[in-house]
């Protein structure tokens, strides 16, 4: 059972014209939750119930022990300290973006949520406002509008942030300019964020925990790599299916620029621009990168072939299975997902619990701060 006092508790059942809604899950009250699954299965109306802007009857809510809502209690949505961002940023015309930014922000923030306030010069540097506040939100892109979005969200002083498809109106480029910005608010702020998105690689970038979706349930929720990992839910068997892991730079070579990345149970070689030791960068390993080997290649031009178990194999269909493998020697170290034929499963006779060598052909690997190419740079490790 999860420490209440540091989780978030949600359980909204109930009826919705000919919507039925029973979802229930149990994260930590930390980091960037992503609640994903297919378009209409009922992630908005989570957010909404959570907002206190839908009612359903015998639902519960809490957050860091704070109940919202139970059987006896409903905070109505103004009584609710949280911050939501939409996918079209509704400011007012009529005001300029520093007057956007304080609009609702309390008058002395640090009195109002117990010293844990967000400063404004902290939320202009943290999103790069500076430059714009003295433009109408007339004369801003849409990237920009989101981000004074995002900012009037943070100084309104919430104790959770809801992001409703929050960059699904933006164009590709525009999305990755705005991902590093909230990549750094997930860095530097303690506040927790429940973010919805039907784009996988939002989620992948900066979720921590992951929250499935599907006709109105909750069909998995864990730390991401988790239910990344798990061969029985849609992910680990989708085209794209793939891992994440939060690695930890070890050392650069520029002579070859390559970085050295640790991870549990391994080390990656990945490609990359110089980075420096100790700084912590997000990898994506896709299934369909990673083929498998009965021994270490004796001469191939594979940077990574990393020792692992296998956990579990399931058929895909006719022709492909997916396999999950634990780095290392199978005893706690990360999971790696492979997508393999079914005929060289059998032609090199593997089965569950063998250790095998997991030959990973391309990693992709966010961008740090300093990087100038802000997307997902995905590098073949061969
Ligand atoms: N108040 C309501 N009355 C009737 N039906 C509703 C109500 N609110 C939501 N629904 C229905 O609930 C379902 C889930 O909607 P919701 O917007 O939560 O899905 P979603 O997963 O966020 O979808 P998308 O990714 O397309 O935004 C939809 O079929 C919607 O029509």
């Amino acid at each position: 059972m999860r420490d209440l006092a540091n989780s978030i508790n949600a359980q909204f059942r109930g009826q919705l014209g000919r919507f039925r809604l029973d979802a229930a899950f149990t994260v930590p009250a930390t980091g960037i939750t992503g609640l994903f699954g297919p378009s209409g299965c009922g992630k908005s109306t989570v957010l909404r119930c959570i907002a206190g802007l839908q009612q359903l009857p015998g639902s519960r809510f809490s957050i860091a022990g704070d109940t919202w809502q139970d059987e006896s209690l409903f905070r109505k949505a103004h009584q609710r300290p949280i911050g939501y961002v939409f996918q079209e940023a509704s400011l007012f015309q009529h005001l300029s973006v520093k007057g956007n930014l304080l609009y609702g922000a309390p008058r002395h923030p640090a009195e109002q949520s117990n010293g844990q306030s967000i400063g404004f010069d902290e939320v202009l540097e943290l999103l790069g406002l500076v430059p714009l506040l003295d433009r109408s939100p007339r004369h801003l892109s849409g990237g920009e509008r989101q981000r004074v979005a995002i900012g009037r969200a943070l100084l309104s002083q919430p104790k959770l942030l809801l992001m409703d498809e929050p960059l699904s109106a933006l164009d590709r480029l525009t999305k990755d300019d705005i991902l590093p910005f909230l990549e750094r608010l997930h860095e530097r702020l303690s506040l927790p964020v429940i973010y919805v998105s039907h784009d996988i690689t939002e989620i992948e970038r900066l979720a921590d925990h992951l929250v499935l979706m599907r006709a109105g349930e909750v069909i998995a929720s864990g730390p991401l790599t988790q239910v990344q990992s798990d061969p029985t839910l849609p992910l680990a068997a989708s085209r794209e299916a793939a891992v994440n892991f939060d690695a930890i730079v070890q050392r650069y070579d520029s002579n070859y620029g390559l970085v050295t990345l640790q991870l549990e149970g391994a080390e990656l070689l990945v490609p990359a621009p110089p980075v420096a030791a100790g700084e912590r960068r997000r990898v994506r390993i896709a299934a369909g990168d990673v083929s498998l080997a009965r021994q270490l290649p004796q001469q191939s031009t594979i940077l990574n072939a990393l020792p692992t178990k296998i956990v579990s194999a399931t058929p895909l269909n006719a022709s492909e299975m997916v396999v999950v493998l634990a780095l290392g020697d199978g005893t706690g170290g990360a999971r790696l997902l492979a997508r393999v034929t079914r005929r060289s499963w059998d032609h090199l006779q593997l089965a569950t619990g063998q250790q095998v060598i997991a030959q990973v052909k391309g990693v992709a690997l966010a961008p740090g701060r300093g990087d100038r190419s802000r997307d997902p740079s995905h590098s073949p490790t061969a």
